[in-house]
């Protein structure tokens, strides 16, 4: 094989996500239908940390929906790690998200009803059953990383918005996720307590070399994030660094 051949293959395994031409109707074909994204392509790799911004209703959630296989494409592709989605029975979507993506949300999700711990582990539980002791040692480890070390047996309800945030951020990484997918996770935090938060995925983001989007509506966290993705009416306006996104759409 030549060297650019090799060169070529190696960056293409280094692709996480990769959409294109991606477009999503909602009620399609009845008089409520709604174009929300038209003509999505863009690729992720590992280690990058990417902010998707734009107005309200301009389709984030509804990209990083599609994006972390919890919703449909209407046409385009959609590939995960190089795995190819359209055609994938639900059983398969389901076992390829649960293998390659993590999950943060704004409202984290968390089981009052279960220890700290037992959230972490919450997504092995539902993969293997019974997780083994390494990973238990391994969600023990990512508590301590995200400085709840001393809460991980107590109920999740007894912890403020920021530690419910982290202990999501543990949860989301605890399968060792090539793909990290935020929707507005410092949302409803306050400056300095999102800001630890964003801290954190930077954090892992080099550590663990994972690729990460952040949906935010906070330009001093996309500012952080060396690359900005902006939608407007469901297209790609802006897809660069972040430092170099015109003014006009600060
Ligand atoms: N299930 C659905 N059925 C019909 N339309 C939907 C559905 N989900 C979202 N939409 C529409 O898609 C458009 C984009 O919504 P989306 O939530 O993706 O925007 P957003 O950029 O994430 O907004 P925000 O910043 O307010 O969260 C909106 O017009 C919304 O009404």
């Amino acid at each position: 094989m030549s060297k650019s051949a090799v060169l070529a293959q190696a960056a293409e395994q280094q692709v996480v996500l990769q959409l294109d031409m991606l477009n999503k109707i909602f009620n399609a074909g009845t008089p409520l239908q709604n174009h929300v994204l038209h003509d999505i392509s863009l690729q992720v790799s590992r280690g990058e940390l990417v902010a998707l911004v734009g107005t309200s209703g301009s389709g984030k959630s509804t990209l990083l929906n599609v994006m972390g296989l919890l919703d449909v494409s209407s046409s385009g592709e959609l590939r995960i790690q190089g795995h190819r989605v359209q055609g994938m029975t639900e059983q398969q979507r389901t076992q390829l998200r649960s293998e390659s993506i993590g999950f943060v949300f704004q409202f984290h999700h968390l089981i009052s009803a279960f220890s700290v711990l037992d959230n972490v582990l919450m997504p092995l539980m539902l993969r293997y059953g019974k997780p083994s002791k390494e990973q238990i040692a391994y969600a023990e480890y990512l508590l301590n990383e995200v400085g709840l070390a001393q809460f991980m047996r107590q109920s999740t309800n007894r912890l403020s918005g920021g530690q419910q945030q982290r202990v999501a951020i543990a949860r989301a990484l605890v399968t060792k996720p090539a793909l990290v997918l935020a929707d507005e996770p410092t949302g409803n935090l306050d400056t300095q307590t999102a800001d630890e938060v964003f801290r954190l995925f930077e954090r892992f983001n080099v550590e663990h070399q994972c690729a990460i989007v952040i949906v935010t509506h906070d330009p001093r966290l996309s500012a952080r994030c060396p690359r900005t993705i902006r939608l407007t009416d469901g297209r790609i306006v802006y897809d660069g660094p972040s430092a170099d996104l015109p003014s006009l759409f600060v």
